[in-house]
């Protein structure tokens, strides 16, 4: 069993239900525990009109932090939100593999920002945002169509592009810019600087 570079006294508690985030997270030969967060997304996100697309990451990555972290006390929590902004407009999670192809025809041949947020609560206040560029092809509604069959309706309702940059959604970039743990949606080089700023990492 390879030693964990952690020095907390407990796992670290991912206010989270993203298998990506925990994978991540894990893959970092990090102690993981989750824990859901009780948080209203969208009916935060309504009450939060005027934020920019990055803030809106923030503010919802903190609820979901301070959420898990009111019900765990003395835990180091961390939540994150990611947030897909295109020319300004807002996209979310597909509901279906229809409102999949209705979303990436809206993103075809046009470069959006992903917006990652996290936030550090309980033992350690802290949050940061990252953004990460991605620019898809021009692609007509029969390549659209080509890739959510490949892809599989499971996987472009998972996340907020309606791609996994590490699986099939590779064939719809021309380009990516910015770092691949904050296209996935939790950035792992801050999030280690500052773990390892307040002790919590032997190395
Ligand atoms: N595997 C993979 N996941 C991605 C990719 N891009 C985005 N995601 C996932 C990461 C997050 O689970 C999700 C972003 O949505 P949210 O920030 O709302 O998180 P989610 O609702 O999944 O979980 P949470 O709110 O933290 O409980 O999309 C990607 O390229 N690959």
């Amino acid at each position: 069993m390879p030693r964990s570079p952690w020095t907390g006294p407990h796992p670290l508690l991912l206010a989270s239900t993203s298998p990506t985030r925990r994978l991540l997270l894990e893959s970092a030969a990090l102690p993981v525990e989750t824990a859901a967060p009780d948080v209203d997304e969208r009916a935060l996100e309504a009450q939060s009109a005027g934020l920019s697309p990055p803030d809106l990451a923030l503010h919802l990555a903190r609820a979901k932090a301070e959420s898990v972290a009111a019900r765990f006390p003395g835990r180091l929590v961390l939540g994150a939100d990611q947030v897909l902004d295109c020319d300004g407009t807002v996209f979310h999670k597909p509901a279906d593999a229809a409102a999949a192809r209705a979303q990436l025809a809206r993103l075809s041949g046009r470069t959006h920002a992903l917006h990652s947020a996290v936030a550090l609560a309980g033992t350690v206040q802290d949050t940061f945002v990252e953004t990460a560029r991605l620019t898809l092809r021009p692609l007509d509604d029969r390549a659209i169509a080509a890739y959510v069959a490949c892809a599989g309706e499971d996987r472009v309702r998972a996340s907020v592009g309606g791609y996994q940059l590490e699986g099939p959604g590779i064939h719809l970039f021309e380009s990516v810019a910015g770092d691949h743990s904050t296209v996935l949606g939790l950035p792992l080089l801050p999030l280690l600087a500052r773990l390892r700023a307040a002790g919590y990492l032997a190395f």
